[in-house]
């Protein structure tokens, strides 16, 4: 598309063909990181967990006679993975619908939001926000003009495995290979990146058991520092960054370090503003935690590094800083 086509739009983005890849969203300014770009109410809401070609035809045909011709359109008009495999109601569906939030029940149909295309390292998070109940896209990174809106079609977890895993599944479910930046890397980046999220995944694996808060709490907090050195290398910023600084809340809480989970809280909080808006879901409820630590019901468990909210320590220079805030990791 060439910038002339899109420089009078008031609208962030436009709806375009990217080549290779079917319809697709561009930006047509620069975005900055934590723009909030989209969000989208659902057409309709379906059962996550209905995977029946036949009872999925049913219920969408019911869900559309309550729409409106131009909505009824716009459903059809969206791509079909399936086209061969399936009735289009389903086609369509199994393409295009999310699940709301990762254990939900639901799944939602989004009309914009299904127009965007996948990467491995997308530009965008997107999360189901009950309080709007849209789904949200917010710019993870600064966004160029001109430049693709992508999200990530698989799982967080799953989205850090090797090359071969992630191809295969996008090809069974998608129907497409993955030619995204970090998939076209030559062989041995491409090694590099596997193995860094290789170890992504086996740190949040060990740093999920509960016990390690307590019992090795400086190698659960080196965990998380590692995680996140190793996704700043992946150039990955999606939620999973707000995660592992409320990881690293609660391991200093635990712990009796109040200053420094009180950081870690307000990290949490940022990461989250960022990725999911002011609006995000348990946000209100995290920033409590910034104030007054100690309100967390794993506070006082033990006050082997115990510290005060007038301990937190105030440096111009980041890396002095960081040196301060990470010293648990390294007892
Ligand atoms: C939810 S739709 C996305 C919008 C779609 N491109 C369209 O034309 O409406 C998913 C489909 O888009 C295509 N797609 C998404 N990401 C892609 C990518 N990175 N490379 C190639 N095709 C992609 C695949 O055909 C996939 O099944």
């Amino acid at each position: 598309m060439s910038p002339q086509s899109h420089s009078q739009s008031p609208y962030l983005y436009s709806f375009t063909h990217v080549p290779g890849k079917g319809m697709g969203i561009v930006a047509n300014y620069y975005i900055r990181r934590g723009t909030r770009i989209i969000s989208d109410a659902p057409l309709f809401k379906i059962p996550n967990y209905t995977t029946d070609p036949a009872a999925v035809t049913s219920y969408v045909t019911k869900a559309l006679k309550g729409k409106s011709k131009d909505e009824q359109r716009m459903f059809l008009s969206l791509f079909n993975a399936y086209p061969k495999d399936y009735m289009p109601f389903y086609g369509i569906t199994k393409t295009n619908a999310l699940p709301l939030g990762p254990d939900s029940e639901d799944a939602g149909l989004f009309l914009t939001v299904a127009r965007l295309n996948h990467s491995c390292s997308p530009n965008t998070n997107h999360t189901w926000n009950s309080n709007t109940g849209t789904e949200t896209i917010h710019a993870i990174r600064d966004i160029l003009r001109g430049e693709e809106i992508t999200i990530c079609y698989i799982g967080s977890g799953k989205s850090s495995r090797d090359r071969e895993g992630r191809r295969k599944e996008l090809a069974a479910v998608f129907k497409f290979e993955c030619h995204c930046t970090i998939c076209d890397l030559p062989p041995e980046q491409s090694l590099a990146s596997d193995s860094r999220r290789a170890e992504i995944e086996k740190l949040d694996e060990i740093v999920g058991q509960g016990d390690l808060l307590m019992l090795r709490a400086s190698m659960a907090l080196n965990s998380c520092r590692t995680m996140l050195r190793l996704m700043d290398e992946e150039r990955i910023y999606d939620k999973r960054v707000s995660r592992i600084y409320y990881d690293a809340f609660q391991i200093c809480i635990a712990n009796g370090d109040v200053a420094r989970a009180s950081v870690f809280a307000r990290k949490t909080v940022e990461e989250r503003m960022i990725c999911e808006g002011p609006d995000s879901v348990g946000l209100e409820d995290q920033k409590v935690f910034i104030e007054n630590p100690q309100s967390h019901r794993l506070a006082g468990l033990s006050n082997i590094w115990k510290t005060g909210l007038e301990n937190i320590r105030e440096y111009d220079d980041q890396e002095e800083f960081n040196v301060w805030l990470w010293k648990r990791a390294d007892s």
